[in-house]
């Protein structure tokens, strides 16, 4: 199973991009990260700004005449990876390619697994700490795959977290999670998030396996949308 996902939990100098077209879209997904974390904290003058504004929709244009692929199925169906090499570059907060994800890595040891991230500037909620949406989106990507170690793996059914301390930008961030149990189509997971050895916050999972292939949830859904 967890071979479907390109194992998320392979040792991190493993992680190789599976073709050309990612080990050049995580270099400018680095760059991109870089230029919003240094928007952030920019204090540039409002005609410097101006002019990097023009830049970048310079920049822009040129990517969006480029031929385009959408989504994680075109991805695979383009030949660029398995559903699994797709999502490690794609996923919206582990994804190497994808600017929005800080990227959160993850490994895993025995029947636990493990994380670490480091959110900057651009995730800020409280004054100096990570916004508690971003934690739960850290909870969800993360039990998400640690889900996988038991073999049955499913989508998000209730995510469940307790905010026990503000969570520091700009530090280390280490998370662990393990599987309680399972019944059923369900997965029982919890875990934890710890900035300098303190507990920040906890979460309890419950993952529910499908009925149908997860590379036919898109047009499942689609199919339930009203029409207009
Ligand atoms: C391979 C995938 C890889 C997935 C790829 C891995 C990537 C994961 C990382 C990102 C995770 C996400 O963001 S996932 C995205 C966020 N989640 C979603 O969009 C899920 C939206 N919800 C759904 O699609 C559906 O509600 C499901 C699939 C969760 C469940 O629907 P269902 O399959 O019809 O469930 P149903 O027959 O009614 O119930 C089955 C059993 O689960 C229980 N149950 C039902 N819903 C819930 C619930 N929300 N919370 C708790 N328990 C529930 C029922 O009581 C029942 O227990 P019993 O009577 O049997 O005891």
């Amino acid at each position: 199973m967890l071979e479907d996902l390109h194992n998320p939990f392979l040792p991190l100098d493993e992680r190789t991009p599976a073709t050309p077209l990612w080990e050049a879209k995580r270099e400018l997904a680095q760059a991109v990260r870089d230029y919003t974390e240094a928007l952030m904290t920019s204090a540039a003058t409002p005609k410097q700004m101006a002019d990097m504004s023009q830049w970048l929709r310079e920049a822009t244009a040129q990517l969006e005449q480029s031929p385009r692929i959408y989504g994680r199925n075109g991805y695979t169906e383009a030949g660029e990876g398995t559903f699994g090499e797709v999502f490690q570059e794609v996923g919206p907060l582990c994804g190497h390619s994808n600017p929005i994800a800080p990227p959160l890595e993850m490994w895993a040891e025995g029947d636990t697994a493990y994380a670490r991230v480091n959110m900057g500037w651009r995730y800020e909620g409280p004054p100096g700490c990570v916004h508690g949406g971003f934690v739960a989106a850290l909870f969800d990507e993360f039990l998400g795959m640690a889900q996988f170690m038991g073999g049955h793996p499913g989508m998000t059914g209730t995510l469940s977290i307790k905010y026990r301390r503000p969570t520091p930008l700009n530090v280390p961030l280490e998370l662990s999670a393990w599987i309680e149990r399972s019944e059923g189509r369900k997965t029982f997971v919890k875990g934890k998030l710890e900035a300098n050895g303190v507990v920040t916050a906890e979460c309890e999972g419950i993952f529910i396996r499908p009925t149908q292939p997860v590379t036919e949830l898109r047009d499942a859904v689609m199919k339930e949308q009203p029409e207009g």
